[in-house]
């Protein structure tokens, strides 16, 4: 992620004072221009008195004249600090004379909240962002540094133990690395507090010195580092982001002859003054696109600020100016160093890096499962070139034809070539299934007169079941063409071949023989012979067959082991059907009754109409209007005596209604439960002890016997807890089953 190239951003900021030369220092209404206007009876005219007044005028990106700290953090720092959260170096530095604002702007008040600098509202917001973009994992550490008379000073050193380097900290630069200080601490920092505690130590071991302009004037460089590294908690990619955001207050520029410095002093004045000389030096050859040699390395300050001036880095510089007209020459000089700064031209980009370690784990991952899909190919397609390409369309004509034959029997087998060649055989034979269940469908629904009404009138048709329980048999049927074996589809007929006299797989031939059968079934289940129930269970599938469908074996079910609850069910639908017409007689006959008392009222009212009113209504009705009156109250007390049998049969209905529904319910789980033990998946050993069980009528009572005075007397809301009380009771007896056969052994 690279932006367009452009220039070190750069603000004044001019320190108040109640002596603002104001004749000398104009600032335009734009914001982002300052004049400055030679007087005569100033210095500057005296040392250059033949040059003639002149005004310079210097833009700017902002005038900050008489602003809060605030709006200064918002308008010079914010955006580097939103930039380095993103990935992309930040520089913010302050430049001045001595006493012009740096430490103000950088620092700000330590007693004071409000006026805090640019550094702790930076660290602040840092750590806002931090908590604010939760789809990052950030990870945050300061490094404070001073130089001093070039010499490098961990501000922080005091919080770790010795330094590793004992020859003291070196600028270093590394291909990748950039420029670093070999031997600076990095404190990991986990909240804005902490950040701020580092910042408060570090300033606290900040050498201050005191000379005659400000007894608080600091004599060194001092630069805050905020090291961020931010890793995707979404994307599992190895990507991720490193920036440094490099908070820099120089030291005060200053004349020598006006500091009046001297001893220890002038030597600390010396060395700012040079290095803040060779940084204008390197700015200058920064500028100058013919210079191939930038004098980076001629000071501690210049090097260690490689990255910034003129790299991949949002650089800004804060000049600072102190307005006084005492001061003019020193804010033409810190304007000049402004202006030449503004040439700088930057490459902000991010500094992406790839996490090795986890990339090669991710790709190691990937070389295990691409191991693994080869050798499932490799024991599927048994021959060389396997395709890995997807399947044209003329290839996926061929393995449409293919299954055809093979459905057909004139095709043996189809012969494995890949694994997308695997796919589209079974998309072939699920699609060649839903085929022949809608012309089965369709053939019944001809043969029965069904109407088709959604799904469960042909779901019925299909077996000749109850239409219901057809229904739950469907939503749990498993396509039995689906379990073929996992590496040759073995040819349908041979495998029929190999089913065992009277297995169901047998009645599997023709759709109208299928539709026999089903007949056939219907009428046995009428007349159920008990004596030939283990004849009629299905035989147990092993592991080389295919089990048979649910609704085919669902019929052997309801004459074998499922007969009682059959014969239940039975019986309780009889006696509904018998409550049914009952109910329907007894309504047509409250509705008969129910038309004579509106028709004797009408004939009532009619007569009433004609006597003109009520008392001569009594007076004309004579003999026939006291009968109809007679007849009315008649009418009406046989119909409240028939209305309460109605409700009574409506009642017995509504309860015959909940008992064909709990023991449509029982034998369907019991077949569930039957099925899945005669008939289990592929891999699974039938449960011969089940089945033995199922098949063979004990003298103990059944689960189903225990059950069933439940299960007639409850009412159906009760079905689940039925249900696992049964389940339970099943497993139990099945426990008990098999600790009475090893007993027995
Ligand atoms: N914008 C401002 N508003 C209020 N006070 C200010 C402002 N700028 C500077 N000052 C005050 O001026 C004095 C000198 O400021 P400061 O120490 O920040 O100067 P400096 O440029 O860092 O000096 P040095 O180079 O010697 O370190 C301080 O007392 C400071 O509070």
């Amino acid at each position: 992620m690279k932006s367009p190239s452009k220039g070190v951003e750069v603000f004044v900021r001019i320190r108040p004072t109640a002596y603002f030369a104001q004749d000398l220092i104009e600032c335009l209404p734009d914001g982002k221009t300052l004049n400055l206007h030679q007087r005569k009876d100033s210095r500057i005219h005296l040392e250059f008195s033949k040059v003639p007044p002149v005004s310079l005028s210097f833009g700017l990106e902002g005038v900050l004249h008489n602003v809060s700290q605030e709006e200064v953090y918002a308008r010079v720092c914010r955006p580097v600090v939103m930039g380095a959260l993103d990935g992309y170096n930040g520089t913010v530095m302050c430049f001045g004379q001595t006493g012009a604002g740096k430490t103000y702007t950088m620092t700000g008040s330590m007693e004071s909240y409000r006026q805090r600098g640019i550094v702790p509202r930076a660290l602040q917001e840092v750590f806002q962002e931090v908590e604010k973009r939760t789809e990052h994992a950030f990870s945050v550490h300061l490094s404070y540094l001073e130089i001093y008379n070039e010499t490098l000073v961990d501000l922080l050193s005091s919080l770790h133990s010795p330094q590793p380097f004992p020859r003291g900290l070196v600028v270093m630069e590394e291909p990748g690395r950039g420029v670093f200080i070999r031997g600076l601490s990095l404190s990991p920092v986990h909240s804005v507090e902490e950040a701020l505690s580092l910042l408060f130590e570090g300033e606290m071991n900040r050498i201050i010195g005191s000379h005659a302009l400000n007894r608080k004037s600091s004599r060194s460089h001092a630069i805050l580092t905020v090291h961020i590294e931010s890793r995707s908690r979404t994307l599992s990619d190895a990507k991720y982001f490193t920036s440094k955001l490099n908070l820099v207050d120089l030291a005060g520029s200053e004349r020598l002859g006006k500091t009046g410095s001297e001893g220890q002093m002038l030597k600390e004045a010396t060395y700012i003054n040079k290095s803040l000389s060779f940084l204008e030096q390197t700015i200058l050859a920064l500028t100058d696109c013919h210079r191939d040699h930038v004098p980076f390395r001629q000071t501690k300050l210049t090097h260690a600020l490689k990255d910034s001036l003129g790299g991949n880095c949002n650089t800004v510089l804060v000049a600072n100016i102190y307005g006084e007209a005492a001061q003019i020459e020193e804010t033409l000089s810190t304007l000049r160093f402004a202006s030449r700064m503004r040439c700088v031209q930057t490459s902000p980009a991010a500094n992406e890096h790839i996490d090795h370690a986890l990339e090669i784990q991710k790709l190691q991952k990937e070389v295990e499962m691409l191991k693994e899909e080869l050798s499932i190919c490799n024991t599927l397609v048994k021959q060389p070139n396997p395709m890995y390409e997807p399947l044209s369309e003329a290839q996926q004509a061929e393995v449409q034809s293919q299954v055809q034959r093979y459905l057909e029997g004139s095709l043996k087998e189809i012969t494995i070539k890949s694994i997308r060649q695997v796919h589209a055989v079974f998309a072939q034979f699920k699609q060649a299934l839903q085929e022949q269940e809608e012309k089965v469908k369709a053939q019944l629904c001809q043969t029965y007169n069904l109407v088709k009404k959604g799904g469960s009138a042909d779901t019925a048709a299909y077996k000749g079941l109850d239409t219901k329980e057809a229904d739950s048999l469907a939503t749990s049927q498993q396509p039995s063409s689906t379990k073929a074996k996992p590496t040759k589809v073995r040819d349908k007929q041979s495998q029929n071949r190999r089913q065992p006299e009277g297995s169901p797989l047998l009645r599997k031939g023709s759709e109208s023989s299928a539709v026999q059968m089903s007949e056939k079934k219907t009428q046995e289940s009428q007349e159920p012979d008990m004596d030939s129930q283990d004849t009629q269970e299905p035989q147990l599938t092993t592991p080389s067959q295919l089990p048979p469908s649910k609704a085919e074996v669902f019929e052997d079910f309801k004459i074998g082991r499922g007969r009682k609850i059959n014969l239940i069910l039975r019986e309780n639908k009889a006696v509904l059907m018998e409550r049914r017409s009952l109910l329907q007689q007894l309504t047509g006959d409250v509705n008969a009754i129910k038309r004579e008392i509106d028709s004797t009222t009408a004939s009532l009212q009619q007569l009433e109409e004609m006597g003109g009113g009520q008392g001569q209504y009594l007076a004309v009705a004579g003999d026939t209007d006291a009968s109809l009156l007679v007849q009315l109250r008649e009418l009406k007390a046989k119909y409240r005596q028939r209305y309460e049998v109605l409700r009574d049969v409506r009642a017995e209905f509504n309860y015959c209604q909940h008992l064909v529904d709990q023991s449509r319910v029982r034998l369907l789980s019991e077949f569930e439960v039957w099925y899945k033990q005669c008939f289990p998946s592929p891999g699974e050993e039938p449960d011969m002890r089940v089945y033995r069980m199922y098949t063979q009528e004990t003298d103990s009572p059944q689960p189903s016997d225990q059950l069933q005075h439940e299960l007639l007397t409850e009412s159906s809301s009760s079905e689940s807890f039925y249900n696992a009380r049964y389940r339970t009771l099943k497993r139990r007896t099945s426990r008990v089953a098999s600790s009475t056969q090893k007993k027995t052994q």
